[in-house]
């Protein structure tokens, strides 16, 4: 089956006068991976819920391919759904949960088995088919959950938080999982987190929230290297926001340097870098790092993040101790001015 695009047009939704969204317009290009990334109450789950079908809009349109969907119910809108809590039904086997889909929408006995056994195969659980949900592990509960919203062939997945409760190395690996039923079923999908590694891992592009307003949408290099305004810039990972001044550069407004873009020492003659002096404030080993947050004469601190494969040095640091970092100039990169939008 195709993929279908999804259209977003000026979506907007209150709830009293606080404004879930605002205006959100939004285009997710056929069998694309887009996540949709933000602080808490940024409005990801409303959009999401609104696309389900679950919440109604004041106004603007949603668009899933040709099809006006704004006012179909949730049924007629040909979405797999995933949530974080699953939403399994714990009373029955696993495969009664799979081809629970599918029997709501009439498909016979015989039939519901087979594509209920395919999915299950697909997500490497078919050796548990008639098991009870209870006697699952949580990774395998999210992996029913992925096989039930899959089990009716839908052309559009929504994903709200899905493994949220899961332990960080099931999480890892699910992210990769994940990603891979995507690629091989050949839909659109549109993921929820507030995890920006999660994002970065899994997306073709992102789509940062703030206050029910998409403030960047971008693939995850660009949005992470490249970020407009200094809220995408922290959200996006340890980001040092300097004025331009302090960093010797001619122009106003503020910069920004990720961690891992600081080098501690002094630089060579021929580089062209930002230089930035002061003393150690502070410093922790993380294992695959070092931080050391570095205080400059203008009272600011910065972060450096240094790899434990080149930290040289860094055992002997001592607060206090009179330190230099520098950035190569293709890593130093000026934001928007406050306030302006994606
Ligand atoms: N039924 C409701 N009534 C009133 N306010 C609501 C309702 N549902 C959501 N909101 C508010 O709308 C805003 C956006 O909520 P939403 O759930 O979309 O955020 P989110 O980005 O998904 O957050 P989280 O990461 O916490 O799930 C929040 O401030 C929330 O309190």
């Amino acid at each position: 089956m195709t993929p279908l695009p999804i259209t977003f047009e000026r979506l907007r939704k209150t709830y009293g006068d606080y404004t879930a969204l605002d205006d959100v317009s939004l285009r997710i290009e056929p069998g694309e991976f887009l996540t949709l990334l933000g602080p808490s109450g940024s409005g990801k789950t409303t959009l999401l819920m609104a696309l389900a079908g679950f919440i109604r809009p004041e106004a603007g349109t949603i668009m899933i391919g040709e099809r006006d969907v704004t006012r179909l119910p949730p049924n007629k809108r040909d979405i797999g759904i995933v949530f974080q809590n699953y939403a399994l039904f714990p009373h029955m086997s696993v495969r009664a949960n799979v081809e629970y889909p599918l029997k709501l929408r009439g498909v016979r006995e015989a039939e519901a088995r087979k594509r209920a056994m395919a999915a299950l195969e697909r997500v490497k659980l078919g050796a548990f088919a008639e098991r009870d949900i209870a006697a699952l592990s949580g990774g395998q509960r999210q992996r029913v959950a992925l096989a039930r919203a899959i089990v009716y062939e839908p052309r559009v997945m929504l994903m709200d938080e899905p493994l949220s409760a899961l332990d960080k190395n099931l999480r890892e690996h699910m992210q990769f999982e994940i990603r891979r039923l995507h690629d091989d079923l050949g839909i659109t999908t549109i993921y929820v987190t507030h995890d920006q590694r999660e994002a970065l891992t899994m997306s073709d592009r992102i789509a940062v929230m703030e206050a029910g307003r998409i403030r960047q949408i971008d693939t995850p290099q660009e949005i992470y290297h490249r970020p407009r305004t200094a809220f995408v810039a922290e959200f996006m990972g340890e980001a040092n926001i300097l004025p331009a001044e302090a960093a010797g550069a001619a122009s106003q407004g503020q910069l920004v340097i990720r961690a891992e873009h600081l080098h501690l020492g002094e630089v060579d003659g021929e580089t062209d870098a930002v230089v930035l002096s002061g003393h150690v404030a502070a410093l922790a080993f993380r294992g695959e790092n070092w931080l050391v947050q570095l205080a400059l004469a203008s009272g600011q601190e910065v972060m450096l993040s240094i790899p434990s494969s080149r930290a040289e040095g860094c055992e002997n640091l001592r607060a206090g101790d009179a330190i230099t970092a520098h950035a190569a100039r293709q890593h130093v990169h000026h934001l928007l001015e406050a306030g302006t939008d994606a």
